[in-house]
């Protein structure tokens, strides 16, 4: 069996044009901070990083990772490339474990997780090209016919302008959508007010037959949440998603325990015994590692199976083809998070940039292809201009 030879890292750092974020788009968990500065400041996906592993017959499998490439590629290149070239790629799960207990003193969350994840990603591509099958069939197969897609986007704006946007949306055929609230703590009673005139707008041109997910991005508290949930429960929330910092894991068991409007979380979370604990502790009604964080697909194969157990349905955060893979071959997820395609804006969509072949909702829901090899992405060269690469 061919063995691992190297493993590229490459950052790409985005130089084009963005658009520019409007005043409370989306709460974060910086506003909790005095000094306000960059809205962006706590989200901003500016950067990516790619990570080719090759075997030594030229396979290349392709992973990648959007948080702080460019410490993950420090880590990678100093510490995991080493762990995993002369490995035998089918070796994954022997592989995933080396990189994680050699490093476990640092890296089992954060920069060293999301540097597994990005390995692991590569690998699983490579399994699937070496053997001539989608990844989907190497985690088990075809549960859906295809894939009900969420469209997620609509940060908060002016009412016309998310009406707008989302009258838009729903014209393509979405069933499901998920909005950002623009006010947290900071701004009140009146906040509070511009909130749910939001929320109030949307289902008005939405209807109630369709999907409507709420997000908060971990800029509230548990204060605040406590007080918005009764507000928000006539308007049928499908979910409320991180209202709390991540590190807040009794907020989050308090909230969903609550019964007012589902919780959702995780994917701020690291690793299966991190996301297991999400669900054991029932902090969530539904789970959404984000693969290329919490420890690649080995690791989310595993948090599914886990959250199966437990009955709480995992949509993980993000399109990207990872996600669709691991969302193909689980009856327990039933939908993905789709980015439209747009201008680079927080950043969500810079993959579009970097990758071809990722696949495009239609209609409200997106399609594998059972004979395309691996993920089905390669690194293109159209927007090269626009990129600066560290290598
Ligand atoms: O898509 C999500 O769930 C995110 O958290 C993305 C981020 O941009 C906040 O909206
Ligand atoms: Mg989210």
């Amino acid at each position: 069996m061919t063995k691992i030879k190297s493993v590229r890292t490459r950052v790409w750092n985005w130089t084009g044009p963005t658009v520019p974020p409007q005043g409370n788009f989306c709460t974060n968990a910086s506003d909790a901070l005095w000094i306000m500065g960059d809205a962006m400041a706590s989200f901003r996906f500016h950067q990516w990083l790619t990570c080719e592993v090759e075997t030594e017959d030229g396979t290349i499998g392709i992973g990648n990772a959007a948080l702080a490439p460019t410490v993950v590629k420090k880590a990678i290149d100093d510490w995991y490339a080493p762990l995993v070239i002369g490995e035998d790629p089918f070796d994954y799960a022997y592989i995933w474990e080396k990189m994680y207990r050699r490093t476990h003193a640092w890296g089992r969350k954060g920069i060293g997780m999301t540097a597994i994840s990005a390995i692991d990603i590569a690998i699983w591509d490579l399994m699937g090209k070496l053997v001539n099958k989608p990844v989907f069939k190497l985690l088990g197969g075809r549960t859906k016919e295809k894939i009900p897609v969420y469209y997620s986007k609509l940060y908060a704006d002016s009412i016309e302008a998310m009406q707008r946007e989302a009258e838009e949306a729903a014209s393509h055929g979405y069933q499901a959508f998920k909005s950002r609230f623009g006010f947290g703590p900071k701004d009140g009673m009146a906040g509070m007010r511009e909130n749910l005139k939001r929320v109030e707008a949307l289902r008005e041109v939405l209807g109630y037959d369709v999907d409507l997910m709420l997000e908060c991005y971990m800029g509230w508290t548990l204060d605040y949440t406590k007080r918005m949930l009764p507000k928000l429960a006539p308007f049928e929330p499908r979910w409320l998603e991180e209202p709390v910092i991540a590190d807040d894991v009794a907020g989050y068991a308090e909230l969903n325990a609550m019964g007012i409007v589902p919780i959702s979380g995780g994917e701020h979370e690291f690793s299966v015994i991190g996301c297991a604990e999400l669900i054991n502790r029932k902090a969530v009604s539904i789970l959404q590692y984000d693969t290329n964080r919490v420890g690649g697909i080995t690791a989310a194969q595993k948090i599914n199976a886990i959250a199966e157990a437990a009955q709480i349905p995992v949509i993980p955060h993000a399109g990207q083809m990872h996600n669709y893979h691991l969302t193909m071959a689980n009856t327990n997820c039933p939908i993905s998070e789709y980015f439209p395609v747009f201008d680079v804006e927080v950043g969500n969509e810079l993959f579009y940039y970097i990758f071809e072949g990722d696949a495009e909702a239609a209609g409200g829901y997106l399609q594998l292809d059972d004979d395309t090899p691996g993920l089905g992405i390669s690194i293109t060269d159209k927007h090269l201009d626009h990129f600066e690469i560290t290598e």
